[in-house]
């Protein structure tokens, strides 16, 4: 089943192209990356989504409804991170978790949401004493007690220090598994490839690839790099599409262990960033000067 639906998306502010012709399947349940380089229309194209901003022409469904008439049920249905948490600086999270749980049906327990978010010291303090990552983490936290079926994760994990991203990770997945249907923007490549089953990369409004983690832009099939050190010779690098019959050769050749021995492929990172390069700094390049012949 489709979660959401984008067909010929535009938005435009101005004589920016926003969102330029987006087209875009998301299935129930499926984690969902959108990347993207800054201003390639992802916040535009997930606030659409979420019934907060008009589109300009296009067709766009979201749990079986148009967001732009949407009503309160359809609401409750899904759960949006917002940057929520500021302007509460005199209540608690607790406080402010339990006044938004009683707004939806069937919300989550209190405790275990803070203790999914990992808010359990600071769940009494004022919301003024928290550092930017815990503030993060209890918009995330609002963002998913209504027991959503569907969560909007605007670059969730800013702010966030490496164990608190890795926290949050495990929430992501445990939300997965109970068939929670997300849709991520995110500038982590590497939080993309842990996350997503989909990703989905876009600039200038318009979707450039789309696939698994590991076969965007043809990652699979991009050869293999192996590096090795060599006691006479110095460090080996070679690039390869059979990278387990140079290894097996190498070992062969040092009698057991390769000194220093690295195979690695393309990362997504790599992907990514050659994916979007014709796309970057279009119309900020500096015109060259004509020389004289
Ligand atoms: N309210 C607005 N008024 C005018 N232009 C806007 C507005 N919101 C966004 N834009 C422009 O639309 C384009 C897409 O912006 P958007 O915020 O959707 O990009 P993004 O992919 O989310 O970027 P980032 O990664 O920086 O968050 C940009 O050129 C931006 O300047």
């Amino acid at each position: 089943m489709t979660a959401i639906s984008i067909r010929g998306l535009v938005k435009t502010y101005g004589a920016t192209r926003a969102v330029d012709g987006l087209d875009l399947d998301i299935e129930t349940g499926e984690v969902f990356a959108l990347l993207g380089p800054n201003g390639a229309g992802k916040s535009t194209t997930v606030e659409i989504l979420e019934g907060f901003r008009d589109r300009d022409a296009g067709e766009v469904s979201v749990l079986g409804a148009d967001p732009a008439r949407a009503d309160r049920l359809w609401r409750n249905r899904i759960g949006i991170v917002l940057q929520s948490s500021s302007g509460l600086d005199l209540l608690t999270p607790r406080e402010i978790l339990t006044s938004t749980a009683k707004t939806y049906a069937a919300p989550r327990a209190v405790d275990d949401v803070v203790a999914a978010v990992g808010l359990e010291e600071k769940a009494d303090s004022r919301i003024a004493g928290l550092s930017g990552g815990q503030r993060r983490r209890l918009d995330v936290g609002l963002g998913i007690i209504g027991r959503p079926e569907l969560v909007f994760l605007d670059e969730p994990t800013t702010g966030f220090d490496p164990q608190a991203r890795r926290d949050f990770w495990g929430l992501i997945r445990g939300l997965a598994a109970e068939g929670t249907t997300i849709l991520l923007t995110t500038h982590y490549l590497d939080e993309a490839e842990q996350l997503a089953d989909r990703v989905g990369v876009i600039a200038a409004g318009r979707l450039l690839a789309l696939d698994t983690p590991a076969n965007l832009g043809g990652r699979a099939s991009e050869e293999a790099t192996v590096t090795w050190l060599d006691e006479a010779s110095g460090r080996h690098t070679e690039k390869t599409s059979t990278p387990t019959e140079l290894v097996t050769r190498l070992a062969e050749q040092y009698h057991g262990e390769v000194p220093e021995l690295v195979v690695s492929r393309p990362t997504l990172e790599d992907t990514y960033l050659r994916l979007i390069a014709p796309h970057v700094g279009q119309g900020s390049e500096p015109i060259a000067e004509e020389v004289p012949a």
